[in-house]
This record gives structure tokens, sequence and C-alpha cells, in this order.
């Protein structure tokens, strides 16, 4: 993907989030760190621009929510910012860059229930590269990108890397 490529899944996972919620109302939009971050921004701010209300934006670490703490070296804890009207009774939409085993989403579920209770809890992700390991999907795709398991997708963003892309490194390409 180009950056024109994310900046038109962008636009569109915008236009199916305002669809599906009857419009941005009690939307709250929440990045996963690193990357999830400014995409979810990006998201906020372009249903923000459909429909010319602000799209309360934030963040939600989920590193001490891992199951995977005991074997992976220590990671720091990032920064957790939920916007001042809090997540109950909203609409939460988790924002990352990729899909993959799933285990991160699950990690974010725990973080957000110690958070609140939201009316509900949709997925946007920007690729969604398969081999779940838990029972976990996404509501909103920008692009299904089938990988081998040896493969890694890459997602580079202007606000972190200082341009955008999306690219596979790795394993053999079927
Ligand atoms: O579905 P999963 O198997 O959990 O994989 C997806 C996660 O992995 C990546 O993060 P990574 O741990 O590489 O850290 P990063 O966000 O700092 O790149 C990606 O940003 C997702 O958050
Ligand atoms: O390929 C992968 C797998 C997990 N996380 C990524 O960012 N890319």
């Amino acid at each position: 993907m180009v950056a024109d490529d994310i900046s038109r899944a962008l636009r569109r996972i915008g236009h199916e989030i305002i669809e599906r919620n009857k419009g941005a109302a009690d939307l709250v939009v929440l990045g996963i760190p690193s990357r999830g971050v400014p995409l979810a921004e990006r998201l906020a701010a372009a249903i923000s621009q459909v429909e010319g209300i602000d799209v309360p934006v934030g963040q939600l670490d989920v590193t001490l929510y891992r199951d995977d703490l005991r074997r992976q070296p220590t990671r720091a804890a990032g920064r957790t910012d939920i916007p001042a009207g809090g997540i109950d009774d909203k609409v939460v939409v988790l924002v990352d860059d990729v899909l993959y085993s799933g285990r991160t989403i699950r990690a974010a579920l725990d973080a957000l229930a110690e958070l609140g209770r939201p009316r509900a809890v949709r997925l946007a992700v920007l690729v969604d590269r398969g081999h779940r390991e838990l029972p976990i999907r996404a509501d909103h795709v920008g692009k299904n990108l089938p990988t081998s398991r040896e493969e890694r997708v890459h997602v580079r963003l202007a606000e972190v890397d200082g341009a955008d892309a999306v690219r596979i490194s790795g394993g053999e390409r079927r």
C-alpha cells in the first residue's frame, strides 16, 4: 500500500463506522501504540470531517495485559489517554495497524475492561494478515494481506517514520 491507498482505506473505514453507528455520536476512537495511535487520529479526523462534530480520540496501552509478558524481553509500559468523557456507554473503536494472532487485541479488551463498560467495542485495522490464534476478527479492515507466518508486515506512517507505506518482508512470496 502506498500513501494514497492508506488514506483511501481510512476514509472508507470512517464511512463504514458512520453508517454502522448511524452517525458519530457516542464514538470514542482509541489507538493501540505505537502506530495505531496516529491511525486513530487520522480516522477520527476523517469521521469528524464527514459528520462535522469532534470525535474524541485517545490511546490505549496494552503492555501490562499481554499474555506473553513472561516470554518477551520486558517492554516499558506506555501511555493510556482516555478522552474526558470516558468510555462508559460509548461505542469504542479500537484501532491498530496490523492484526495477526489477535493477542494484542485480546490484551486491549482486558485493558479496556478496567477503564469502564463501553456499549460496544469495534475493531478497525489497516492490515489483516491472517494467522489468528484467538477468536477475534476486525469489523473494519483497510486491506486483507495474505501472508505466510515467516513474513512480517511493516506499516510505516508519516507521523512516526517520515512517510506512509505498507510492505512485507521475509519468507517465500507466494
Ligand atoms: O495480532 P498480534 O499477533 O498481536 O500482532 C499485531 C500487533 O503486532 C504489532 O505490534 P508490535 O508488537 O510489533 O509492536 P509495535 O506496535 O511497536 O510495532 C502490531 O502493531 C500490532 O499491534
Ligand atoms: O507481521 C506483523 C506481525 C505482527 N505485527 C506486525 O506489525 N507485523
